[in-house]
């Protein structure tokens, strides 16, 4: 049996012998270097993407800490399942499959074909006076969540969502989970203007206050989404399942690192696909020691970003499948 470093050694050797100067693919060397270790193959495949929006509605939304109204959740879910947005543009772009799930709107249950329904309740509380979610909601979100990551047979999966208000909840979590300050994480979300953005400091300041620090499934109840926890625990169950991960902005970013808190092993199999124009992924980032492939300034969400970047897992794969060697195609070696 190949050991751990054999392996590496010879997956290394098979990168720098291709018909290119040692190292001048970059980026594009350590993805296959990340996907070849994942996979652990030196032939990987990496030929179908899944993408999967959670979506969901959150209490904190009736504070006025987002542009737009609570309603848009379920609006812009209807447009996903007719193919309006800007994820079903992309994933068709990419040659992406999409699906969308019910993680706990608002309302009453859709009834509608293509929609999944794994709903916890209908929204989560305002976090204002107390937890979003209890307990057992949470743990049933990250259950529901560890289930769809480890079904199906792509080559990877990406995770976006719809929730009004979650860049909310992704702030607050992230201010928990790093220390880092709230006002060095917030930002204007879906648009808000400056009187917006000051409420929003003020209700997410008073928010955080209400708890010390938490552990990162006690974060994730106080402060979440049930689209965000269904996230983390899509994100562990893919990880663990040994497929590629492909994160999307601010509010993957959050579940990312809820779910790299609670599995750190999970991290091996996570893409960062691009930096997001809300300042506060930096943080993020820094705190998973992650360099987002692409700087598009993207703050849509959806996994729009994480679509982007999957054509980029491809050309990895294929790099190492398919380019000739210097042996190959007698091309002479460095002098
Ligand atoms: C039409 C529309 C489409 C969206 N698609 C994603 N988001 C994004 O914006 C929301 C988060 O921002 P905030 O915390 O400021 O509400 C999330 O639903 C996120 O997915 C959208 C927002 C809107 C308005
Ligand atoms: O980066 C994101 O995912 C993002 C930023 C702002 C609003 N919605 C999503």
């Amino acid at each position: 049996m190949r050991t751990e470093t054999t392996f590496a050694t010879d997956l290394q050797r098979k990168i720098d012998m291709k018909t290119k100067p040692l190292g001048s693919l970059g980026r594009i060397e350590e993805l296959a270097t990340q996907i070849a270790s994942l996979q652990a193959t030196l032939t990987p495949r990496m030929e179908t993407c899944q993408l999967t929006i959670f979506a969901a509605d959150h209490g904190i939304a009736d504070e006025g800490v987002s542009a737009f109204p609570k309603e848009v959740t379920r609006q812009m879910v209807l447009n996903f399942l007719q193919g309006g947005a800007a994820a079903n543009v992309f994933a068709k772009t990419v040659g992406a499959e999409l699906r969308v799930v019910d993680a706990g709107i608002a309302g009453q249950p859709f009834d509608m074909e293509g929609l999944l329904d794994r709903r916890i309740a209908p929204g989560t509380q305002s976090f204002l006076s107390g937890p979003a979610m209890t307990q057992v909601q949470c743990e049933a979100a990250l259950e529901a969540g560890r289930d769809l990551g480890v079904g199906g047979d792509w080559d990877a999966v990406a995770y976006g969502e719809m929730g009004i208000a979650n860049t909310s909840s992704a702030t607050v979590l992230t201010h928990k989970l790093t220390g880092a300050p709230i006002d060095a994480i917030i930002g204007r979300g879906t648009g808000l203007d400056d009187a917006g953005l000051a409420r929003k400091r003020d209700i997410l300041t008073r928010a955080s206050a209400r708890t010390g620090e938490l552990t990162a499934i006690g974060a994730l109840c106080e402060y979440g989404g049930f689209e965000i926890a269904m996230m983390a625990g899509a994100m562990q169950g893919a990880a663990q399942a040994g497929r590629i991960v492909i994160v999307d902005g601010f509010i993957a970013s959050s579940a990312a690192l809820v779910a790299v808190r609670m599995a750190p092993e999970a991290r091996k199999a996570m893409v960062f696909a691009h930096g997001s124009a809300e300042t506060g992924h930096r943080k993020m980032m820094a705190a998973m020691d992650a360099q987002p492939l692409l700087q598009l300034g993207l703050r849509l969400g959806e996994g729009t970003g994480a679509l982007l970047a999957w054509p980029l897992l491809r050309a990895a794969a294929d790099m190492l499948n398919e380019m000739a060697s210097f042996d190959d195609a007698g091309v002479s070696e460095p002098a």
